[in-house]
């Protein structure tokens, strides 16, 4: 049904454990992460808690704007983010009897984020739930070790539109109508009469309401975070319509084909159009078109030697380099591309987890226009993440305002994510003292780590993978000098695993 490497049918399919560069570091060597016994010694210094590195390193009260490109990329960024990587996370429910939205004991499966910073209590955070096979292959010490798992396809295969597994994907279609069709929203359409996603059917939902009148329930697609943010959703509202728009054309130049053949054929077009404009309009203002044709270069045909599995490095932390362009204002935009008088722009933190602002506030073109008429977010060295996401994100099933950016860095911890400077130098077939050397000498572009070394020599450069990800070079989507070009070696684009692409390592520039 979904895509398959056919030696080796497992390889990239949904549920599947993301794949390891490195072996995970954890705490006990096997399970726990580095931070759950707050007492042990990381290369003779505490690990500073989350939070802390989050608010002293992290958080920005504002954000530039990059006119290089439209707030597009960034939403597609994320959009492209859950059609290839999706970690399921325990519940309390499992196996034990702790609530992980309460405690602030490290238990498993909780591993909640300490406030530190005059707050009481803790952020509430769940494990990654961890994977039951054991591969053996990659040594005892290895097979033993915890993995997390992938609940998506790791192919960019469209799966957030239709689903990975046949149930939702089922659900997902409209089976009684006989025309290849997705199924649309039975309550509401937009002014102009064009369809919405379907609602979830576990009533009520937990997206937010508008106070006055109808309820309007968190909807439903093929990747279930698809109503954490107005774009996204608009994003997925786009596709159900072209997906319908063009099994009704199919049909009417082939009027012989059968419901399932409209169904399939579209479908292949959906996904094959997801490839092009992630890979050919997507990748290359990420990464630079420099990179773009050093790391991955023309389409070649289908290597059934590469693994396409996600790599647990790339899910946990190279990709979310996303967040730190995340704007803390969504512009919603009037036909005249002048803020919209009737529904203005607003706060991000008022648009997560809201659906009903589409439903009830013009549909998804006053968001639609925002996203293409406004500048993406820079990111620069003391701009990192918007305060938006790290006081004020809001995560469903909790009250607790959460941070993004101490739910990135507890995440890797979670996952034994090694050490940067350990990951990169064997990643890269350098060393340390080369990789450190690059460094010194990059002071000049003050990156965070260097800067704010100083003050606090132990916070920073001995944390997690993902502050890689997230320093930047002056502009992020200049492409010239961006330390995305990070994201590309940690596999994404060439979706392989080290063996099977072949890179030189040289300093960043
Ligand atoms: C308003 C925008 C966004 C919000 C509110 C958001 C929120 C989140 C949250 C809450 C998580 C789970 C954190 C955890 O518990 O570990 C997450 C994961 C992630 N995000 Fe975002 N994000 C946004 C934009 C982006 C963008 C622009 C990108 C990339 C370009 C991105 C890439 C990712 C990735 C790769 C993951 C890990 C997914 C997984 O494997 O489960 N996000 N995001
Ligand atoms: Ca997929």
């Amino acid at each position: 049904m979904f895509l398959f490497v056919r030696q080796n049918p497992r390889w990239g399919a949904a549920n599947t454990a993301l794949v390891r560069w490195l072996p995970a570091e954890y705490e006990d060597g096997e399970s726990e992460p580095k931070g759950w016994n707050p007492e042990r010694l990381h290369n003779g210094f505490q690990l500073p808690p989350a939070r802390t590195v989050s608010r002293e390193i992290m958080t920005s009260a504002s954000k530039w704007k990059d006119d290089s490109y439209s707030q597009l990329l960034v939403d597609w960024g994320q959009y492209i983010s859950h059609d290839i990587t999706l970690t399921p996370q325990s519940t309390s429910t499992d196996g034990s009897d702790v609530d992980c939205l309460k405690t602030c004991e490290n238990v498993h499966p909780c591993f909640p984020i300490k406030m530190n910073d005059g707050l009481q209590g803790c952020m509430p955070f769940f494990r990654s739930t961890s994977d039951c096979f054991v591969n053996f292959q990659s040594g005892i010490r290895q097979a033993l070790q915890r993995q997390q798992l992938n609940a998506m396809t790791s192919f960019i295969d469209a799966s957030a539109v239709y689903g990975h597994n046949q149930k939702l994907e089922s659900f997902l279609r409209d089976l009684p109508g006989r025309n290849g069709k997705l199924a649309v929203n039975a309550r509401f359409k937009d002014p102009k009469g064009r369809p919405y996603l379907p609602f979830v059917t576990k009533l009520p939902s937990a997206c937010h309401q508008d106070l006055q009148g109808e309820r309007v329930e968190c909807f439903s697609a093929g990747d279930n975070r698809v109503s954490e943010g107005l774009p996204l959703t608009s994003l997925h509202t786009l596709w159900l319509r072209e997906h319908n728009r063009i099994a009704e054309a199919l049909k009417h130049i082939n009027g012989h084909w059968s419901p399932e053949m409209i169904y399939q054929e579209t479908r292949k077009i959906i996904g094959a159009l997801h490839q092009i404009i992630t890979l050919r309009d997507y990748a290359p203002k990420i990464i630079g078109p420099e990179s773009f044709k050093h790391y991955i270069g023309p389409y070649r045909g289908y290597d059934p030697s590469v693994d396409p599995s996600i790599a647990n490095v790339f899910a946990a932390a190279a990709f979310r380099f996303g967040h730190a362009t995340i704007s803390p204002i969504l512009c919603r935009l009037n036909e005249s591309f002048q803020e919209d008088e009737r529904f203005p722009h607003l706060r991000l933190h008022n648009t997560l987890f809201s659906p009903w602002r589409i439903v009830k506030e013009g549909g998804i073109e006053p968001v639609l226009r925002g996203v293409i008429g406004s500048a993406a977010s820079a990111v620069s060295a003391d701009m990192l993440l918007a305060d938006e996401v790290t006081e004020r994100l809001v995560v469903l099933d909790t009250l607790k305002q959460m941070d993004l950016a101490a739910l990135n860095l507890q995440r890797g911890r979670d996952h034994g994510l090694p050490g940067k400077i350990l990951a990169e130098s064997q990643i890269c077939h350098s060393n340390a003292i080369r990789l450190s050397s690059s460094y010194q000498s990059d002071s000049n572009h003050s990156t965070p780590c260097l800067k704010k070394q100083t003050k606090k020599t132990h916070i920073i450069c001995r944390i997690d993978c993902k502050e890689l990800a997230l320093f930047p070079k002056p502009s992020l989507f200049t492409g010239k000098q961006t330390n995305l070009r990070w994201a590309c070696r940690y596999g994404f684009f060439s979706q392989g695993n080290l063996s099977a692409v072949p890179y030189q390592w040289s300093p960043p520039v």
